[in-house]
């Protein structure tokens, strides 16, 4: 296969990659602007991604596109929508940068309640200012608010703990016996956990639903002195109210992400609220260590082996779970050429629509086979009297999911 990477891209990953076969073309330097004539010139079966965005007119120009990996968590730069209409597959890697990001979302915290890049700053200029810089709060006892509760979010609650705080955690679903184990109490809304956290740490992905989630009302339920740590992605926070709510004294924040920020590994940003006194900011580099960037490398080539492999897409993010179908028709078959055909040439006789199949074969020589196929409208007896009817079919039975 045909594989471009379109982003930078840890060199092992692409040595294992040439190992399994496979042509590999990287060019790091792509933006979204240059991707789809890139994809119409280099006609890639596979494409791997980080910050690049893959938009509509990326997946037209990719005619031969067959599956897209995003060599990270977030999925929000990739039009999925354009991704499903041309039945290509998107997958990530999930949790594989986690502990990279959970460790710059500690080092915000800790820089910012000891004031380390402050006070660093001034004794490069020659001045020891042990007054002003001697007034950290401490985090022993402080209560940590996180919002969301994946696995970014379960690595900086594994960290806080060990650094003796309390933590609490708001998201739509939780697992509450695993908080429970890891001794982190849900909060009953997210309103109660900004209201009662020391530091609040975000990580929820970038969807509509989560887009300004926190804004000028959240903020204000902060208390004073609060620590706003935000490494999860630029909207999800409205910039502009957090630069308000920092300017006027009341909170601080440390982020890694911003609603303005450039998708190149290189460009000026002038970001008023970077530049904020009560704002210490990085690049969006919560992924860039070198381990997460192997881990996330290791998950790209065994999404891309068991694509090319068995046709399966570990990870797959836009296929449609709610559509599964009602009901399971398992025909037990002789393993012929042609059986399965005749199966679905009934299905279609029909009118009914296949929403998953899978046929396995039995041991030995000349065997069986069991094929499951899953349907959305129940068959009628006649459809089974039809299959059964079939001189290689050993036996069909229907069930309701
Ligand atoms: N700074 C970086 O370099 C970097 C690296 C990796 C991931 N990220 C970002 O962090 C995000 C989270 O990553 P993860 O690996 O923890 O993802 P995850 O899918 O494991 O966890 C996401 C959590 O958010 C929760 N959630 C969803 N909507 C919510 C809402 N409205 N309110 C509260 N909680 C909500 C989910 O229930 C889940 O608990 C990613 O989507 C990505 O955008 C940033
Ligand atoms: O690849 C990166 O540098 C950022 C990735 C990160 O934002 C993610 O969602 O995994």
């Amino acid at each position: 296969m045909r594989i471009l990477i379109a982003d930078k891209f840890a060199p092992r990953g692409c040595e294992a990659l040439r190992e399994l076969g496979h042509e590999v073309i990287s060019e790091p330097g792509l933006s979204a602007g240059d991707l789809p004539t890139a994809l119409a010139d280099r006609r890639p079966e596979v494409l791997v991604v980080r910050s690049t965005k893959v938009s509509e007119e990326a997946f037209a120009a990719g005619g031969e596109l067959a599956l897209v990996v995003r060599a990270g968590a977030g999925v929000n730069t990739i039009d999925l929508e354009a991704a499903s209409r041309r039945g290509v597959f998107v997958a990530n890697c999930p949790g594989k940068n986690a502990i990279a990001v959970a460790e710059l979302a500690f080092g915000l915290i800790l820089a910012l309640d000891r004031r380390i890049c402050e006070a660093n700053a001034e004794l490069d200029k020659g001045v020891w200012n042990k007054k002003a810089y001697g007034k950290g709060r401490g985090l022993y006892g402080r209560t940590l608010g996180l919002v969301g509760y994946g696995a970014i979010a379960r690595e900086v609650a594994l960290r806080a703990r060990a650094f003796g705080m309390r933590i609490t955690a708001h998201a739509p679903h939780i697992d509450r016996d695993h908080a429970e184990q890891e001794k982190v109490q849900v909060a009953a809304s997210l309103d109660e956990l900004l209201a009662s956290s020391d530091v609040v740490s975000i990580h929820v992905p970038y969807r509509e639903s989560t887009r300004h989630l926190i804004g000028a009302r959240e903020l204000a339920l902060m208390p004073e002195g609060a620590l706003l740590i935000h490494t999860a992605r630029g909207g999800v926070v409205d910039d502009r109210a957090l630069a308000e709510a920092v300017s006027s004294g009341r909170i601080r924040a440390g982020l890694d992400v911003y609603e303005d920020e450039p998708s190149k590994g290189e460009a000026p940003f002038d970001s008023q609220l970077a530049r904020l006194e009560g704002v210490y900011g990085t690049p969006h580099i919560g992924a860039s260590t070198q381990q997460a960037g192997e881990a996330i490398a290791a998950e790209t080539v065994r999404i891309i082996r068991e694509f090319t492999e068995r046709g399966s897409v570990p990870n797959v993010v836009n296929l449609d779970a709610e559509h599964t179908g009602r009901f399971t028709l398992v025909v037990r078959h002789l393993d012929r050429v042609g059986v399965l055909a005749k199966i679905l040439a009934a299905l279609r006789r029909h009118q009914l629509n296949v929403q998953t199949m899978s046929n396995v074969v039995f041991k030995g020589a000349d065997g069986a086979a069991s094929a499951t196929i899953v349907l959305e409208n129940e068959p009628d007896a006649e459809l089974l009297d039809d299959i059964r009817a079939h001189e290689a079919v050993l036996g069909a039975d229907l069930r309701a999911m």
